[in-house]
Formats: C-alpha cells, structure tokens, sequence
C-alpha cells in the first residue's frame, strides 16, 4: 500500500525540484521516501502517519531546547500579537545584539539578517571592503551556506550530491576562493608564505560540522590566527552551527581564539530565520550606512523571530545548561560505540556540547578525505534501521547530528535500543 509520505512525496516533486525545499532533506544519499512530519514536540517529531521519532536533527541544529518549548511558543505568540515586521529598528533586536556581544568574545557589534548564508556572504563582503583584497581561502568540506564563491568545494548537501563546487557560479567568481584541505597547517603556512598580501579572509567552521563532526587539530586554529594577523587578513569563524550549541561563548570560547568576523544562525533564532554576523568595530563600522560596504534586508532583526531567539538564548543561559546538555550528548555516543562494539561493528563517534558525529570508521576522521573514506553503505543501513525503529538521524552521511534539552533517558533509552539491534543487523549482513 501506498504510504501517506510516498503520496506527499509524489505530488511534491511535481511542482517542487526534487520534492523538497533544500536538497539533503531528499534522501537522496540514503535513499527511499523522505518522511514529511506534521507536529514536533520536545525531543519527538510526528510524521504524517503518526509515526513517532526521537529527532536528532532538530532542524539541523536551531531546536536545542528541543520542539515548540512553551517559552518560546509563548514569547512567538505575545510578539506576533504586536505586529509581525516593522522594517524599523525595535528595542527587541537591540537586546539581541546587547545578548550576543556580551557573549560572544569576538563581537563588539553585530548585525542581523535572516540566514546563515546572508551572514557568510555578507561576512565575506565585508571582510574584502576592508581589505581591498579579493582572494578568500576557504576548507574542503566546509559549508558557509548557498553564496557564489563560497560554492566551492562545499560540504553539506553540495558533498552529499558528490557536487561539492555548484553550476550557476561563474570561474570568475570561484576564481576567487581558493581551498585548503581543513586541518592542513603546512598548507595554510604555504598559502600565507606565497599570497598572504592578496587575501582578503580566512573563513572556517571552528568545529566543522557540514562533513560530519570533525574537530581542529591541535594548532590549526592559532595557526589561521597568527597567519590572519600577520598578513592584515580577516579570520572569520563560522559559527552558524557552533554558535550557542557547543557552549555558550561558541567555538571561539572553547578554543580560546578571537576571529575578526563571526557568523552565526540557527540557535540564535530558536526555530525562526535569523542570522547574523558581527566582530570587531574598526571592521563593522565599514558597513552601510556609516561605511561604503553596502548589506541590507527587509526582514533583518523581524521582531517575531528575534523573540524567538531570545527566549531560547535566555534559557540555554541558565547555570548547568551546557554541562547537562554536553553530558546526555556524551553518554549517547558512549553507547552508540559500545553497542556496535559489542556487535564487531568498526565504528566511532565524538561530540562537543549538544553536537555530535557519528562514523563507519575505526576512529574519527580529521579531514574532508577521511570524512569521505568511512563507510557510507553501512551508514545508510543503519540510517534506515534507525529510521524504522523511530529514530530520525541526519540522512546523510555528512552531517553533524543535535541533541537537545528535552532529550532524556526515555529518549536515550529508546535511541540505543534501536542502535543495539541495527548494529546486530548489519553484523549479520556482513
Ligand atoms: N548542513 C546544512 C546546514 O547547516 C543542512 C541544512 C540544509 O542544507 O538544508
């Protein structure tokens, strides 16, 4: 018989490109019928069959006090009762930028907009408006969102597809990002050594988590710095994913380095559109209207979706928060690893805060060639046999998962005891 999601599906890729609004969301890499969901609540999502999922994607990555939190909920619904946009500065959108500058040690001012990719490319912008440079060096297997020259050896849905660099974006352009393979300090030295005058920035994910989760080596990160500062270029973390979900003064806190521009999302708008981006002021001021690096948008600091972010930055703000949250995540991929261990499964997995990376591969990977190296026939087995068992992991090989606050040991419970049997069934179909 023919699923209620097989017939959305069906009728979606008639008017919709590939029957999604975002390509990884098409299981293409994982195959079968993506599951359309109608209702989510806490750490659970509902799929149109009424099928439910302990989420662990959580709109890839903005649900980290999990689904419809009643704050937030609350403080949507009180907001959306004044208004829904004012194209206007509001007081509410400076008590976000006050919230984020105080936190997060690299900004001194900040300005929103709407996605994370309004915040890379306006980052990148702005970063060569103050430079005059126009080179920007990017990593394989990063993704800075859908601008142009940031389409360039790309993680995310673009390596999913096995199209890391997209159609559409002109030589031209691409011209002007050069990629490094990330964690390749030898690399970035070279680059500096032979071009360090012409580049205009470095952007990296601190953590990357757009390749599955791969953590900075020791040094790659002091490296961009002290490379950056020298050369008179602009180091950008991008912490759209990291940002509020590894802790609460994001990668950059955890690691102790300063970027001159960060770039944030997701968590910032607690399930509304919100990006931002934000650094030092020498380097903001040169933004319009008081500097000639133009940047605007309609829907910039839209009231209903900074309460949002607000709600759920002032609870991720209570004492313990990150502690606990960092410590459910753990003691997930704690067990996750010993039941596939316990069945001879060659597996790994890591996590930083509420982020995490599960592998096919003995150990995790620390670059884009090892990141592509684990076994991604036994992902997508185990993907489904999670799936079917009502565990809803990222599908795809390449992506980070999320664990959020309303993820207890009922969820935790459910998750690894779907684990222990998917593990048992890719043993046996070895
Ligand atoms: N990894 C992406 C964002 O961070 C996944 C979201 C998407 O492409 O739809």
């Amino acid at each position: 018989m023919t699923s209620r999601n097989e017939i959305l599906f069906e009728r979606s890729q008639r008017l919709i490109p590939g029957g999604v609004n975002s390509p990884v969301r098409a299981f293409r890499s994982v195959g079968g019928t993506p599951v359309f969901f109608k209702r989510g609540q806490g750490a659970w999502l509902w799929d149109e069959e009424d099928r439910r999922y302990v989420d662990y994607v959580g709109s890839w990555g903005p649900m980290i006090l999990g689904h419809a939190h009643p704050e937030v909920v609350a403080a949507v619904c009180a907001a959306a009762q004044e208004g829904l946009s004012f194209g206007a500065p509001t007081a509410r959108e400076l008590e976000m930028a006050e919230c984020l500058t105080g936190l997060l040690p690299g900004l001194e001012e900040v300005r929103l907009v709407s996605s994370g990719t309004e915040a890379t490319m306006s980052a990148i912008r702005l970063a060569r408006g103050f430079t005059g440079r126009a080179k920007i060096v990017k990593f394989e297997g990063c993704y800075h969102g859908h601008a142009d020259s940031l389409l360039v050896k790309a993680g995310s849905g673009a390596l999913t597809f096995g199209q890391p660099s997209s159609a559409g974006v002109p030589p031209e352009t691409a011209a002007h990002t050069l990629t490094l393979p990330y964690n390749d300090i030898d690399a970035v030295n070279r680059l500096f050594d032979q071009m360090g005058g012409e580049i205009a920035c470095v952007i990296v994910e601190p953590i990357a988590g757009n390749m599955n989760l791969i953590l900075p080596l020791p040094g790659f990160l002091e490296t961009l710095r002290e490379r950056c500062s020298a050369h008179g270029a602009v180091l950008i973390f991008d912490e759209v994913m990291t940002g509020f979900r590894v802790g609460l003064t994001g990668a950059q806190g955890l690691f102790g380095i300063q970027p001159d521009l960060t770039t944030l999302g997701k968590v910032i708008g607690g399930g509304l559109p919100v990006g931002a981006f934000g650094g030092r002021q020498e380097i903001m001021e040169q933004l319009a209207p008081n500097g000639p690096v133009y940047q605007a948008g309609t829907l910039s600091g839209n009231p209903v979706a900074v309460a949002a972010g607000l709600a759920t930055l002032n609870r991720v703000q209570e004492p313990g928060f990150y502690d606990r949250l960092a410590d459910t995540t753990a003691r997930l991929m704690q067990g996750l690893t010993e039941a596939a261990h316990r069945h001879g499964v060659g597996f790994s997995a890591q996590s930083v805060g509420g982020m995490f990376g599960i592998y096919f591969s003995a150990r995790p990977p620390a670059s884009y060639g090892e990141a592509v190296a684990c076994d991604r026939e036994r992902f997508n087995r185990f993907f489904h046999a999670m799936l079917d068992a009502g565990v809803y992991l990222a599908p795809s090989a390449f992506e980070a998962g999320f664990v959020s606050a309303a993820h207890g040991e009922a969820e935790l419970g459910h998750t690894l005891e779907a684990a222990e049997r998917a593990f048992a069934a890719l043993r046996e179909a070895s």
